[in-house]
């Protein structure tokens, strides 16, 4: 396995300003100070609930954010700043696919051209499959070539290049973002929450198309969702967020099979049981949980003002980290 992404110590604060002169008197610390690296043609979930930081990591790793603090480097390059990610034209490699493909996508502008802006701005590679660092054409046949191939590729037909978003269901939104997404050959595509605003029967099918995108492109996804049943069918890594902060981290099974935080633990509780005869079994445990998570609270958390904030990452294996407090503190 080689190494793609690493972030360390990533801190993204928002000012919050009040009164007549309008100073900042305080700071929302959307993620705060947060570490992990992203492996190629690996999957990292980020988890956690809404408001807890996962989108402002994934804007900070796209560049629609500017880190407060703390490194970004993608194979081992500084793209921290805005300078740094045009020095290297990172802006190819890195895609970001959205929760609601209805904003996303322009309703003025056909589906060819929506999927050809990317090819306008980088060119169009010779090759398809990630990371291709070969020629690139901006010729406009080249560019209608590409659009008609990666139309193929997420299974709409040719005549989908004239037609217009909201022409489209949710589900073949969704394949239009990731068409565009996957024009440039980016070697990692961040998906925020991708899935989420479809039915579950259309789920399905972006969930295995993505997946099978992976396998034949060797592309690496950062997997935003509140949704652990979604990450844990997609992922290999998992983080899990609170308040801006990671409160556990390990690999999926890390994670499914040894969840240590109380945090994770009640996340977990909360996936329902399709086995019907376990609902009543899983009703209690997740009474349980809640009961531990109120009672608790401070072997997992310290004060921040009102904020509950998490302690740092301890290891307590070569791959599972949580956030737990350090004995005798
Ligand atoms: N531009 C901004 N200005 C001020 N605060 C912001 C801004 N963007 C996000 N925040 C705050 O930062 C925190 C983290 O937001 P973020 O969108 O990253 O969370 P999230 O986990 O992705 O939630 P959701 O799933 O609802 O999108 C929230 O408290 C949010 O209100």
């Amino acid at each position: 396995m080689s190494e793609l992404v690493r972030i360390e110590n990533l801190k993204v604060y928002y000012p919050v300003r009040t009164g007549f002169f309008n100073r900042v008197t305080d700071n929302i610390k959307a993620v705060d100070n947060i570490s992990f690296t992203i492996e190629a043609g690996q999957t990292y979930g980020l988890v956690g609930e809404s408001g807890s930081g996962k989108t402002t990591i994934g804007k900070s790793l796209v560049g629609l954010e500017e880190p407060t603090s703390g490194k970004i480097l993608f194979e081992g390059h500084e793209v921290t700043t805005t300078k740094q990610k045009n020095a290297i034209n990172y802006n190819k490699d890195v895609q970001m696919v959205f929760q609601d493909s209805q904003s996303s996508l322009n309703p003025r502008k056909t589906i060819g051209e929506i999927i050809a802006e990317p090819l306008k701005s980088f060119g169009v590679p010779n090759v398809i499959g990630a990371g291709y660092d070969g020629a690139r054409s901006f010729d406009q046949t080249k560019i209608t070539d590409r659009v008609l191939a990666l139309l193929k590729i997420v299974g709409l037909p040719a005549q989908t290049v004239a037609q217009y978003p909201f022409q489209f269901s949710g589900g073949q939104r969704q394949r239009i973002g990731v068409a565009r997404a996957l024009a440039t050959n980016p070697r990692l595509i961040v998906a925020d929450e991708p899935v989420s605003a479809l039915d579950l029967s259309v789920q399905a099918q972006v969930l295995n198309f993505m997946k099978k995108i992976q396998r034949e492109y060797g592309i690496s996804f950062l997997f935003i969702s509140h949704d652990l049943g979604v990450v844990k069918y997609m992922t290999n890594n998992i983080a899990i967020m609170h308040n801006g902060r990671f409160v556990e981290m390990g690999t999926t099974n890390d994670i499914f099979k040894d969840a240590r935080h109380i945090y994770t633990k009640r996340l977990l509780s909360a996936i329902p049981s399709l086995d019907v005869s376990k609902r009543e079994e899983k009703r209690t445990y997740r009474k349980q949980i809640e009961a531990e998570f109120i009672q608790n609270k401070d072997a997992y958390y310290e004060h921040d003002g009102l904020i509950d904030r998490a302690y740092d990452l301890e290891s307590i294996t070569k791959t599972h980290f949580v956030a737990l407090k350090k004995e005798g503190a």
